[in-house]
């Protein structure tokens, strides 16, 4: 089987000039950011590719996007209105792949180009953080911001500070004022590095800093149907990316951005408003909240993907049921907005065709809980004077799948029906979820005091939740998890 490059599809050449330098090359941004820039090209908008830079030293994609000539293909598959959606396309929006830490030159050069004025990343969460071993003399420097600082410092330098070389940077990771807070990294660095203060100026006064919140489920290489993929396309595709037909853009800013990169005039569900809180705290709360309260349970019960938890006749109902009537009552916003919202996600979660992996969303399940769950337990209570016994539920299976059978550095092991499985958080996160299960004793009294150890740790929640008297009850469906097992709770709970 030959693989995708110009040889195979000389059609699909395009000599468009660069336009956006990208910091990550991984499946979100391929199936997203590539496939919108894209659109536009295919409509003659935009009329510029983008340049992917890797932005750690352990990549293992640049080499086959430069094999393929920056080919690649994004297959989307769902029900979207009612009618199924079946959309394979090759994309050529990207020009080529660069590894920073083989080829910094090549990055810094693109810094010189005048037509590069778009920033965007997505290096995850993890990736939009500061590192104290950078320096202003690494070619590059470890971190995404530290890489960013020295990119934008060469193209000040190399236009003499020019108000109009300013750029436009769109950070895409999941965080809260994403464009906020890499420019408070970047200041950071420079104040570091002893850059000028002259850098400095030039760095707020003509560059801009967007915060935004993405949206679609995107599984990636689909490597159980690899074979079925090559034979229909007629080449093979080491980075085929498969998502879901649904997306959703929100980018804080304003009409000069909506001009410059017009990507609602090619029909993409984009949002460039002053304020984008009310898209986060939806999206957070109701699909990524959706999706950590619900997922661990899941699991326990033996499921593998969402859409099997959606289809299981007892996990399925109580997602629903999570979402629609204990999460969703507990934000403050339109309720006609959380409703239409909240119905999409459970038909997003119910897509037959992605096979999206409850162990990949347990990644890191700590600081998802803190964020995207722990919220509505809050607000519920507030609101309605008592703890949903639901979230209560979800906070017991949460510290469930962290049962441990051993422990190696940030990855934690579990056992379920007699499987060994991995789950990886922060090293600090599993040394306490370890430690808590060792008071667990197989009685209820050791099962409360698990409980305690994890929920009454201020470190871990950014706040004490002893005071909420919840131990109790999260230590008591911990010990019913254990004896009876997730799905005998879930029907309970119903
Ligand atoms: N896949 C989805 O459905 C989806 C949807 C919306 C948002 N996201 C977000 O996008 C992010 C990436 O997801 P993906 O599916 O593209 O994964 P991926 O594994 O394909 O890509 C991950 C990218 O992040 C980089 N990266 C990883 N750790 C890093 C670090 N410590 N510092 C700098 N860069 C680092 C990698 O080099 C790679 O470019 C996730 O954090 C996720 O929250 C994913
Ligand atoms: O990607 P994560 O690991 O931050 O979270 C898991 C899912 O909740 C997430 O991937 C959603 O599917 C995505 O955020 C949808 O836009």
């Amino acid at each position: 089987m030959q693989t995708l490059n110009l040889m195979l599809h000389p059609e699909l050449k395009n000599d468009l000039p660069e336009k956006i330098i990208q910091f990550g090359e991984g499946n979100f941004l391929r199936c997203f950011i590539g496939w919108m820039i894209d659109r536009l090209n295919k409509k003659n908008i935009f009329n510029g590719r983008i340049v992917a830079v890797q932005p750690t030293p352990h990549g293992r994609v640049i080499g086959k996007l430069n094999a393929q000539d920056g080919l690649y293909t994004t297959v989307l598959r769902g029900v979207q209105n009612g009618a199924t959606v079946n959309e394979k396309e090759i994309i050529t929006s990207v020009s080529r792949g660069i590894n920073p830490y083989t080829d910094w030159q090549k990055v810094l050069k693109c810094a010189e180009d005048p037509a590069i004025e778009y920033v965007f990343s997505n290096t995850t969460e993890a990736g939009l953080s500061y590192n104290n071993e950078d320096k202003a003399e690494m070619t590059p420097p470890q971190s995404f911001p530290g890489k960013l600082t020295l990119y934008l410092y060469h193209r000040y330098r190399y236009y003499n500070g020019a108000a109009d070389k300013g750029m436009y940077i769109i950070p895409c990771e999941l965080l809260e004022d994403n464009g906020i807070l890499l420019k408070k990294l970047i200041m950071k660095y420079a104040r570091q590095w002893n850059l000028p203060a002259s850098f400095c100026e030039w760095l707020n006064e003509h560059n801009k800093f967007y915060n935004t919140l993405v949206d679609r489920v995107v599984s990636g290489y689909p490597k159980d149907e690899a074979e079925e993929f090559n034979k229909e396309l007629g080449y093979a595709d080491e980075l085929l990316v498969c998502g879901e037909p649904f997306h959703f853009f929100a980018i804080e800013g304003d009409d000069c951005l909506k001009e410059k990169l017009p990507l609602q005039k090619v029909g993409l569900n984009v949002a460039v408003e002053s304020d984008i809180t009310k898209y986060r705290q939806r999206k957070v709360r109701l699909l990524n909240g959706g999706h950590t309260a619900n997922v661990p349970a899941a699991f326990l019960a033996g499921l593998d993907t969402v859409a099997e938890m959606m289809q299981d006749k007892t996990a399925g109902r109580f997602a629903c049921h999570t979402i629609r009537e204990i999460i969703l009552p507990s934000v403050d916003m339109d309720k006609k907005m959380l409703e239409d919202f909240a119905e999409a996600v459970i038909e997003r979660f119910q897509n037959p065709f992605i096979k999206h992996y409850l162990l990949s969303i347990l990644l890191n399940s700590t600081s998802k809980f803190k964020i995207r769950v722990l919220p509505s337990l809050l607000d519920y209570h507030r609101k309605f004077g008592e703890f949903p016994q639901e979230l209560l539920f979800a906070f017991a299976a949460y510290i469930f799948v962290y049962k441990p059978v051993r422990v190696d550095k940030n990855h934690l092991y579990g056992l379920r029906d007699g499987i060994e499985y991995e789950l990886t958080d922060d090293e600090e996160n599993i040394i306490k979820l370890d430690a808590a299960w060792k008071l667990y004793n197989g009685t209820p009294e050791g099962a409360e005091a698990t409980a305690a150890a994890v929920i009454e740790d201020v470190v871990l929640w950014d706040a004490d939740l002893a005071e909420l008297n919840i131990v109790q009850s999260v230590g008591a469906y911990l010990y019913r998890l254990d004896k009876e097992g997730s799905r005998s709770v879930m029907e309970s709970l119903l």
